[in-house]
């Protein structure tokens, strides 16, 4: 008997009865082969069903290397299209056609909108990730969409949706400001900071450098790169390889990725290391937006201090200050000169220090609440944890101000004031509340 003889004629089924003569036994191979024949056709059948039915791959997945089909993406169609560049047309002569990304994020919203007001074409992306209250993200994406910034929900790995925006819209500056933001989260989700501040960055510079044509890049970086160095105030000059945290390496990461970019493809790069930015609409994950919280809830705030029992301090920056800062790294940023991924000649590559040049000490921070919210807070000090925080931070801004106008001009005690009205209207429906 050959081998094919001992093949179930049904699956999981195995006949063991007497052998028949020749031609019947060659009539029943007939009759397996065919059935055999039939099986296959079936499971082809259903592969090729599985595969029009199958939805395309997760936006995370879909990098350069992944040529999934446009059409079979949630983005797209001619409504879609009309929508995008409504959004991106500058209203002015001259304006300028803008993609934020991370549009519907703390920074990102007052840069979309402060642009848009100026009457430049802005178009947001943003992913909408759970890291902090989607709720407040969708809060402030009605904000853009009332001051006409459209933003198309997706995500900077996703080289088919980038390509796509750069076919529909002929950007002339990105302000990339999507990233995995916070420092001490990064001891939990180490992954979500090399996907969106090292993967995510490097998607959105290929896509840019083979535009054509290609745009100029402001992007932003942190205070946080100058890790451990304890010479103040902080120079764009000084070192920075010491990081204390996987967010700020991440970050440095970036610059370094930056730089390869510019001089092999002539992209035109504005780097902007941001000082602890805060303000209405502000990020829940920083220390004034949940002690502000915690202080009206009466719950008890951790406030750190360094080993030697020093006050732990910050160069608080408010966010009016810092959308001055982006909108002038954006009007200052000469074009690239490659085209479709070939470099033509040098293009421009700058780092920006944007702080406040005072730094306050957390627990000065903490008295200011109490005042401005009229309660108490319960106060645990603690000694600072080795959880990626520094000491202090204190900028140097002489480069900024000399190239990009940048002059801070609201002390934290203003700024707060501002958060707390907003804070107030938000959450607690008070009736005092801020301008948007
Ligand atoms: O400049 C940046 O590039 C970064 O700024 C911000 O980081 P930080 O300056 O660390 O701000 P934030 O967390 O508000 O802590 C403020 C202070 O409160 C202290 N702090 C914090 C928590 C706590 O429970 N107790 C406490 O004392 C804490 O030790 C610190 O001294 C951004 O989050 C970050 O994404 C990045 O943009």
């Amino acid at each position: 008997m050959s081998h094919l003889d001992d093949l179930p004629s049904t699956p999981g089924k195995y006949k063991t009865d007497k052998v028949p003569p020749y031609g019947i036994l060659h009539h029943h191979r007939y009759l397996r082969l065919s059935k055999l024949t039939l099986w296959a056709s079936l499971f082809l059948a259903l592969f090729l069903f599985y595969l029009i039915i199958s939805p395309p791959p997760s936006p995370s997945r879909r990098n350069l290397n992944d040529s999934s089909s446009i059409s079979a993406a949630k983005y797209g169609g001619s409504h879609w299209e009309k929508q995008v560049r409504k959004s991106a047309r500058p209203r002015s002569r001259g304006g300028l056609t803008v993609l934020v990304t991370g549009a519907s994020g703390f920074v990102g919203t007052h840069v979309s909108i402060a642009l848009r007001r100026r009457g430049d074409g802005v178009l947001g992306l943003d992913n909408f990730n759970r890291y902090y209250d989607p709720k407040l993200k969708r809060a402030r994406q009605g904000l853009l969409e009332r001051s006409g910034v459209f933003v198309v929900e997706g995500d900077i790995n996703d080289a088919v949706l980038l390509k796509k925006l750069f076919d529909v819209v002929l950007f002339t500056h990105v302000m990339h400001l999507a990233a995995q933001a916070g420092v001490r989260y990064a001891m939990q989700n180490p992954g979500s900071y090399v996907n969106s501040n090292i993967a995510g960055f490097v998607n959105l510079l290929e896509v840019s450098k083979s535009a054509n044509p290609q745009p100029a890049i402001v992007w932003a970086s942190s205070s946080s790169v100058y890790g451990l160095n304890s010479k103040v105030p902080f120079s764009e000059k000084d070192r920075t390889d010491q990081p204390a945290s996987l967010y700020a390496a991440t970050k440095k990461a970036g610059e370094g990725i930056a730089h390869t970019y510019n001089h092999i493809y002539g992209l035109s790069l504005t780097g902007l290391r941001f000082f602890t930015v805060y303000g209405p609409w502000g990020r829940p994950d920083m220390a004034y937006f949940f002690f502000t919280k915690d202080i009206l809830k009466g719950k008890t705030i951790t406030v750190f201090e360094s080993p030697d029992k020093g006050s732990v301090a910050r160069d608080f920056t408010y966010i009016d200050d810092i959308v001055k800062g982006c909108l002038g790294a954006l009007d200052t940023a000469e074009k690239s000169t490659g085209s479709g991924g070939k470099k033509k000649g040098p293009a421009m590559f700058r780092i920006y220090n944007l702080g406040n040049t005072s730094p306050v000490p957390v627990t000065k921070l903490v008295t200011i609440l109490e005042k401005l919210l009229k309660m108490k807070a319960k106060k645990k000090v603690m000694p600072l944890p080795r959880n990626g925080d520094v000491e202090f931070t204190h900028a140097n801004i002489t480069l900024a101000q000399a190239e990009l106008g940048y002059k801070p001009a609201v002390d934290l005690e203003t700024g707060l004031k501002k958060f707390v009205k907003w804070y107030m209207g938000f959450y607690t429906g008070s009736k005092k509340k801020s301008s948007w």
